[in-house]
């Protein structure tokens, strides 16, 4: 198969549909057909919003991030397009058909048994162990960054946040508040900003939640009832981190298995020290895989 050009003629990207905004870009279904006969491949392109030019430093920190990763369980980088001169540039990866976990989730519950659901759960932690092993803290781990690329393989996609733990530190922490909906978010990084291998193990946590609950509202009634007022005000933050203070966590899914829950449980451990790692989760996932009597 010959090699991808990593630079891509804007004059030979044909725009076809809108797949969804991200953190502060949009992606969109193109068609890169330089032969103009629509024999070209499909894409996905993410361009920056314009007139951000304060987030070009970030987009291109986005776009040095996915094209250093190469894991089959993070979706493929596939180059860059730049247009109006090199003043705006979009970020070109691999375009997968059947879309978000979530979509593909509540469009194929019937046929995803609880088997399958681990085989995916495993997948993000294989991708999640690579991303460590380049000290990267995704710190936006969400059922909604998750690719379908198969029914029988997933992949980790939207490094937007993604950032670099420095060498002589355990986590980075961010200045602002964070970007995405804080039910993701871990304790440490709703109250103190700070991302880690950890936090990003709550989110896992999180993940494994919405997996099994297929990725319905009506089963998270902590998402839902926060869809209503504002997401992010600080009164619902400090609300959430008291009650998880208190212990409290989200009830198992409806059919859970509960060596499941028991699983989620240990990744929502207040204290992120005392959460398991990616390692040791994939490792317990893999046993479950070989002894799920489904
Ligand atoms: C902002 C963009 N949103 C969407 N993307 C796609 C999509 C389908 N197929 C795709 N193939 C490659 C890519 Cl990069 C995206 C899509 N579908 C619906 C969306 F709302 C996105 O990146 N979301 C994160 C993730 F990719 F994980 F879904």
């Amino acid at each position: 198969l010959s090699q991808e050009p990593s630079l891509y003629e804007e004059r030979h990207l044909r725009y076809i549909n809108l797949l969804g905004k991200g953190n502060f870009g949009s992606v969109e279904l193109c068609r890169y057909d330089p032969l103009g006969d629509n024999t070209g491949e499909l894409v996905a392109v993410k361009k920056l919003q314009p007139n951000k030019q304060s987030n070009m430093a970030e987009f291109q920190r986005e776009i040095h991030t996915i094209s250093s990763l190469h894991c089959e369980n993070i979706v493929k980088y596939l180059g860059v397009c730049y247009s109006m001169g090199r003043l705006n540039m979009s970020l070109v990866m691999e375009y997968l058909p059947n879309g978000s976990l979530v979509s593909y989730l509540e469009k194929n519950r019937q046929n995803v048994n609880s088997k399958r659901l681990l085989l995916f759960a495993s997948q993000i932690c294989k991708g999640m162990e690579y991303l460590q092993s380049m000290r990267y803290v995704h710190r936006d781990l969400a059922a909604r960054n998750i690719l379908v690329a198969s029914e029988t393989l997933v992949k980790i996609a939207d490094f937007g946040l993604t950032k670099i733990i420095p060498f002589d530190k355990e986590y980075y922490r961010v200045t602002h508040p964070g970007e995405s909906p804080i039910f993701w978010y871990a304790p440490e990084s709703i109250t103190e900003f700070k991302f880690s291998h950890k936090s990003d193990v709550w989110s896992f946590g999180i993940v494994l939640h919405e997996l099994f609950s297929y990725c319905e509202h009506k089963q998270n009634p902590k998402k839902v009832s926060m869809i209503g007022n504002d997401m992010q005000s600080p009164s619902i933050a400090m609300h959430l981190v008291n009650i998880l203070k208190e212990n409290w966590r989200l009830p198992a899914p409806l059919h859970c298995p509960p060596r499941v829950y028991a699983m989620m449980l240990n990744c929502w451990a207040y204290n992120s020290e005392d959460r398991p790692s990616f390692s040791s989760l994939g490792e317990q996932i893999k046993t479950y895989i070989q002894d799920d009597r489904e």
